[in-house]
């Protein structure tokens, strides 16, 4: 039943609307609403759906709120792997993301970021005699490979176009209905069979792997009880490291189509090496990639005169929140020098989640995305001059996720 002072949209499901507004859905009902929080039906349930950054910091208090049961099985079948790290409460949490963040804390970001270079450079020859060169599935193909080399996973170079092809599926398949969800789950299901017999045949010594590497480190973490993961979740787990970097050929190419419309800031690229944070910062908050991500009510609150019943679905506005204009001015302008005074607060800029990732559920890729985002950004800008061809670089809000429909083409390209 609805609160009575809280506004809420009467639909008996709002699924469909969800999929039609896309990454809008919260804030064009929240600026309706003239309010922080609605209720509303979604995935046939009872749904509230807040933002604000007081919203952020309720959101992310797990004495208020759980994991588990949230997320919808059909994004658990394809996007993250079902009952992985994103579903976990409590103390068995805080365990297992002791792990991702072992993995993901320095040095890995940098050695992440010098293998992306390192790829990019070696690309280089072919791009210059190519005819044209599509750099959302370049990045697919080496974000791909150097995951899989960074992370101890054994991938022949005939392979890497099938598997990088694999996990774009299974991202792509988030927010999906038909022939994208069921391509996503296929991937999924193929993938985490591959990525078992490794785990098998490195617990069995028929495979080696650096101590410090995420198949060593997955494959030998134990649960608090004492037991090593079983094999499926751990193949999940390492999936879990591997995927959401191939994710990032989705904020490489935004960043090109950055770079491409406000070519005036590449002189300031050029002349000042503070810029380039500032740049990829400004992309991962202007351009749209996580929509929302969800949470089940712990145990009963109220907040802004809302009764939040245990058990309640809630939906936090990712989008809604890094283009609030109580927080950003102008949000809906690329102003990368926003980021070059802004206070770090962990509930104001969430494109990876809020609050303290150690402790909670914020995404422990961040260092990784931005160093790889920057090495790429100063490739772009320093090694390579391309042409930007005609073609249509349009975005499709209403897709989840979504990126420029053509790719991002270059031609021309010669090496600087
Ligand atoms: C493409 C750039 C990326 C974006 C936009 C992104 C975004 C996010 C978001 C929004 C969450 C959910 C936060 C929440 O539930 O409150 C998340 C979780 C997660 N991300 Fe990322 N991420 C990215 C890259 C990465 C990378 C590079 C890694 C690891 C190498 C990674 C690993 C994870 C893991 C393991 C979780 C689950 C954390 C948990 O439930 O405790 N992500 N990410």
């Amino acid at each position: 039943m609805p609160n009575n002072n809280t506004p809420h949209e009467k639909d008996l499901d709002e699924t469909l609307a969800l999929s039609h507004d896309g990454y809008l859905y919260i804030k064009n009902r929240m600026d309706k609403h003239k309010s922080d929080l609605f209720q509303t039906h979604l995935f046939g349930q009872e749904a509230i759906c807040i933002t604000g950054k007081e919203a952020a910091e309720l959101f992310y208090d797990t004495e208020k709120f759980a994991r588990s049961g949230a997320a919808p099985k059909r994004v658990q079948k394809t996007l993250t792997g079902e009952n992985a790290i994103q579903g976990m409460d409590g103390e068995a949490h805080i365990h297992r993301k002791s792990l991702f963040m072992a993995l993901t804390t320095d040095p890995n970001p940098r050695t992440l970021a010098d293998l992306v270079t390192k790829e990019w450079e070696a690309a280089i020859p072919r791009w210059e005699t190519a005819e044209k060169i599509n750099l959302f599935d370049e990045g697919k193909l080496v974000l791909c490979k150097v995951a899989c080399q960074w992370a101890g996973v054994p991938l022949l170079e005939a392979e890497t176009k099938e598997y990088a092809d694999d996990f774009a599926e299974m991202i792509d398949a988030f927010g999906a209905v038909g022939l994208r969800h069921w391509k996503g789950k296929t991937a999924r299901t193929k993938t985490e069979k591959w990525i078992e017999n490794i785990i098998d045949n490195l617990r069995a010594g028929r495979l080696k792997a650096p101590e410090d590497s995420a198949l060593f480190m997955v494959a030998n973490h134990k649960e608090l009880n004492g037991n090593l993961l079983e094999t499926n979740m751990a193949a999940k787990e390492l999936m879990n490291l591997i995927r959401p970097i191939v994710a990032i050929s989705t904020y490489i190419t935004f960043m090109a189509l950055a770079l491409y419309e406000h070519s005036d800031y590449k002189d300031v690229l050029l002349n000042d090496s503070d810029a380039a944070h500032l740049f990829v910062q400004e992309v991962r908050r202007f351009y749209p990639f996580t929509p929302f991500v969800g949470a089940k009510v712990k145990k009963e609150f109220t907040w802004n005169g809302c009764e939040f019943k245990t058990g309640t679905l809630v939906i936090l506005d990712v989008y809604g929140i890094n283009h609030d204009s109580r927080i950003w001015e102008k949000p809906f302008e690329f102003q990368p020098e926003r980021f070059r005074n802004w206070q770090y607060n962990p509930f104001e800029f969430i494109p990876h989640g809020g609050g303290d990732p150690a402790n909670g559920h914020r995404c422990p890729g961040e260092s990784i995305t931005v160093e790889i985002m920057k090495a790429t950004l100063q490739f772009l800008v320093n090694r390579i001059q391309y042409k930007v061809p005609d073609q249509d670089l349009s975005y499709d809000m209403t897709r989840i996720p979504t990126y420029p429909k053509s790719g991002f083409v270059l031609t021309n390209v010669i090496s600087k």
